[in-house]
């Protein structure tokens, strides 16, 4: 279990993580998500102990990170893959982290193979493509078979293949009642990798919940209704928080009604309908919706809004 209580971090006049309360809780995946520069990877380097927190604490099964007698038996991590550019093979590499952390070497060769890297584990780090070096350094972070499992964005420059494995192995790392703690950008991913997501905006905590709360809390959910009579069935729905936009001649789509109510109030008007279709909002629709007014960086072009999928997610 990873605990922050109002950890904070200042660099000069900048506020980078601002008095953040979050509990990483053990046996599911936690999604660390923000737009960039939120302080996403402040709070983990300060996890981690690399960064000492101006105020506030953050916590790793109750202890400090750098208070553990053997950390990388606690905590494994990736923060910056390219960080590792050495002129040691992949194999050296984990062998002198393992050696100086009293690791036996079985499991180096264990971690080589759990991460796809046998065949180029001989090879130069340094000549590695950023999704061969993702994978050295998920394998060091398993090194020390740790309890808690932080991964800074680890598909990045990972092909198909690679993304599928990462998304495997947090799931069975969670399933054997590890933590897992992982931020992306990439919101497809997050959605059919993470449980619960802690959402971070200029430095503050904007949600902390469960995917499917998230997506149902922003309220986007739409039905699409399909009926000959829509005049009829749009004067039967009109109401508070309820929107009933006409898309094509008999095709209705209502935001602020479940299709259980959009049923009842056609049967009741004795309207017929012949398709209620829930379109669920994405988990990158949610989140946009979200952090809207905490993004620090915009883009000149805004791209229209994803299409709505019919029973996506
Ligand atoms: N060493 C530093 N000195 C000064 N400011 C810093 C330093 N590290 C981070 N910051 C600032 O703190 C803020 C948070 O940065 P951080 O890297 O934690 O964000 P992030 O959420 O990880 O962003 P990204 O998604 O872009 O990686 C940013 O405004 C950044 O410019």
């Amino acid at each position: 279990m990873i605990e922050a209580r109002n950890l904070t971090k200042v660099y000069g006049d900048k506020t980078a993580v601002a008095g953040v309360n979050f509990t990483v809780e053990a046996g599911r995946i936690t999604g660390f998500l923000g737009p960039n520069g939120a302080g996403k990877s402040t709070t983990m380097r300060m996890i981690m102990g690399l960064d000492r927190p101006t105020s506030g604490t953050a916590t790793v099964n109750g202890v400090p990170f750098d208070r553990h007698a053997a950390p990388l038996r606690e905590i494994g991590a990736l923060l910056d893959a390219k960080a590792v550019h050495t002129g040691r093979s992949a194999y050296n590499h984990l062998l002198a982290m393992a050696a100086t952390h009293g690791i036996p070497r079985k499991r180096v060769h264990d971690v080589i193979e759990m991460t796809g890297l046998t065949e180029v584990a001989k090879k130069k780090v340094k000549g590695f493509s950023l999704g061969m070096g993702q994978r050295l350094g998920i394998a060091a972070a398993l090194l020390g078979d740790p309890q808690t499992i932080i991964l800074d964005e680890p598909v990045n420059g990972l092909d198909p293949e690679g993304v599928v494995w990462v998304r495997t192995l947090a799931k069975h790392l969670a399933s054997e009642g590890r933590t897992v703690f992982l931020s992306s950008h990439l919101m497809s991913e997050m959605a059919v990798t993470a449980d619960h997501l802690i959402v971070i905006g200029r430095g503050r905590i904007i949600a902390d919940a469960p995917i499917r709360d998230i997506i149902a809390g922003q309220g986007l959910s739409r039905t699409r209704v399909r009926t000959d009579q829509p005049d009829q069935l749009q004067q039967l729905l009109a109401g508070t928080g309820v929107t009933v936009a006409r898309q094509e001649n008999e095709l209705l789509e209502v935001t602020g009604l479940d299709p259980r109510q959009i049923a009842r109030a056609a049967l009741d008007g004795r309207v017929m309908i012949y398709e209620l279709t829930p379109l669920h909002v994405s988990l990158e629709e949610a989140y946009m919706e979200l952090t809207k007014d905490e993004v620090e960086y915009h883009s000149h072009i805004t791209a229209g809004a994803a299409p709505v999928q019919p029973g996506g997610n």
